[in-house]
């Protein structure tokens, strides 16, 4: 199981000396490729993911579902194709479902995307299905999954604490059926039952009975794939009662998916144009997407800068003024950690609300964000929901990252205006994004003039 080592690692955050003026292209959606591969593997006949993102969390599902059954062949093709492959030219992995059958573990590493989508896939294989992770995997919740499996016909070997490590004795099908769930700590419950429910016999009916529900984009991210795959959902949005989903039973399709750019890795690099008052073009950005990233777009907006949608992709420019927001990110959590470094840069306070389900992300995200600027001389206090952030001038330091890629990029972001901050542990940036120091510092090659602070 993977071990979690004291991190010594210290990568000097490059200091910017001028404006960016770049190009990023930034790798596959973590979200969108880990859906595809769960619908792939459940689908009757085999499919295709192009640009799929390899990184932690997408190798991690990939190895689950290999180990439950499933075939996954990573190609590289040519631009032309060839009669068994895709059309097109990169990176692309073949998915070949087959039945599925324990006994296999399944290491979810700190993936919420694994812990939380593949139990329900075990429910529907052929004998136990062991679920072990990170020592942080233990504390994030996943009641809402087991809960519903068990009312939904599964037989589940958890603990005490209603999380991992735990065994789902997959029967070879689940009955499927209605239930309550409370998802306000992680919509992630809500897409794990809708991304296996075809599968179950009699469909599955989703309830959210909690107060609030974050993420919504990500749900919808699940309902649009589910429709790609063929399956029937019903939602609020398309007539039905609010926070109820219900997705009838059928066979999925198998696909020729093109794996989007993480719009919420975009974070870092469309930042650091508002940052250095540069320009940073993402290419690829989609017109229309479910990504909670898409967002960006309007959030750095008010925060001083412009964007334009072109053939060339989404080209964001920065003023070089930074203005602080007041905003409600519960749809768009996993963009604040970036959001709050450049607030803590800005020219007037930010008050970030709706979010204290972040608290249970890979670290908790509040504390963490408030302890590490303000070592660094910032003053950023929790509040019940958020983050209270008023800009002081910075220096240089260590900045902690607690195992989470996004700190990580969010420190980097903090250290092209402050000199000499150090990033502890920045290859934890290979949850989701292993190639980030490479791409920042490629990003900032193009800076008159770049610095890299001095090696303390
Ligand atoms: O379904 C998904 O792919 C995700 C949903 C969100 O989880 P929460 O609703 O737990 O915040 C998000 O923060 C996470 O990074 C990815
Ligand atoms: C919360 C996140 O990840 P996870 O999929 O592990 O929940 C994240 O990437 O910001």
């Amino acid at each position: 199981m993977t071990e979690n080592p004291a991190h010594t690692d210290l990568w000097p955050a490059p200091l910017a000396t001028g404006a960016v003026d770049a190009t990023v292209t930034v790798p596959g959606s973590k979200s969108v490729t880990n859906r595809a591969l769960v619908l792939a593997a459940l689908a009757s006949e085999p499919g295709w993911l192009r640009r799929p993102l390899r990184s932690r969390d997408t190798l991690l599902m990939a190895e689950a579902l290999r180990a439950m059954g499933v075939g996954i062949e990573e190609t590289v093709s040519s631009s032309s194709g060839d009669a068994d492959g895709p059309a097109g030219s990169g990176e692309a992995w073949r998915v070949i479902p087959a039945r599925l059958r324990g006994p296999a573990t399944v290491d979810v590493g700190n993936a919420g995307t694994v812990m939380r989508f593949l139990p329900p896939v075990a429910s529907l294989a052929d004998g136990p299905i062991r679920f072990d992770g990170d020592p942080r995997s233990y504390e994030r919740p996943l009641h809402g999954v087991i809960d519903a499996l068990r009312a939904l016909g599964a037989r589940i070997d958890d603990n005490e604490r209603g999380a991992l490590p735990l065994t789902v004795h997959g029967g070879g099908a689940l009955e499927g059926g209605t239930v309550e769930i409370d998802a306000s700590s992680s919509s992630q419950f809500v897409s794990a039952l809708l991304l296996s429910g075809p599968r179950f016999n009699q469909g599955v009916e989703v309830r959210h009975v909690g107060s609030v529900l974050p993420s919504m984009p990500h749900i919808r991210m699940t309902v649009d794939m589910l429709r790609q795959a063929g399956a029937q959902v019903d939602t609020p949005e398309s007539g039905g009662e609010p926070n109820v989903w219900r997705v009838s039973p059928s066979a999925l399709l198998g696909r020729d998916v093109v794996i989007e750019p993480d719009l919420s890795n975009a974070a870092p690099f469309l930042a650091a144009a508002l940052v250095t008052g540069g320009r940073v073009t993402v290419p690829d950005w989609p017109e229309r997407t479910t990504q909670p990233g898409d967002a960006l777009r309007e959030i750095f907006t008010a925060m001083g800068g412009s964007c334009e949608l072109t053939e060339a992709g989404l080209t964001f420019t920065g003023t070089g003024r930074i203005i602080g927001i007041d905003a409600d990110l519960h749809e768009v959590g996993e963009l604040t950690p970036v959001i709050a470094a450049v607030a803590a840069l800005a020219d007037s306070e930010s008050t970030l609300r709706g979010i204290a389900h972040l608290r249970l992300h890979e670290t908790d995200r509040l504390a963490a964000l408030a302890k590490e600027i303000n070592e660094l001389g910032g003053d950023v206090t929790e509040t019940e929901d958020g983050l209270h952030i008023r800009p002081r001038p910075l220096h240089g330091g260590v900045f902690h990252t607690y195992e989470d890629h996004r700190l990580a990029t969010a420190a980097a972001v903090i250290g092209l205006a402050v000199d000499g901050v150090q990033v502890e542990n920045v290859a934890t940036t290979a949850k989701t994004l292993p190639d980030f120091p490479e791409l920042w510092t490629g990003m900032l090659g193009t800076v008159a003039g770049a610095a890299t602070a001095p090696r303390v």
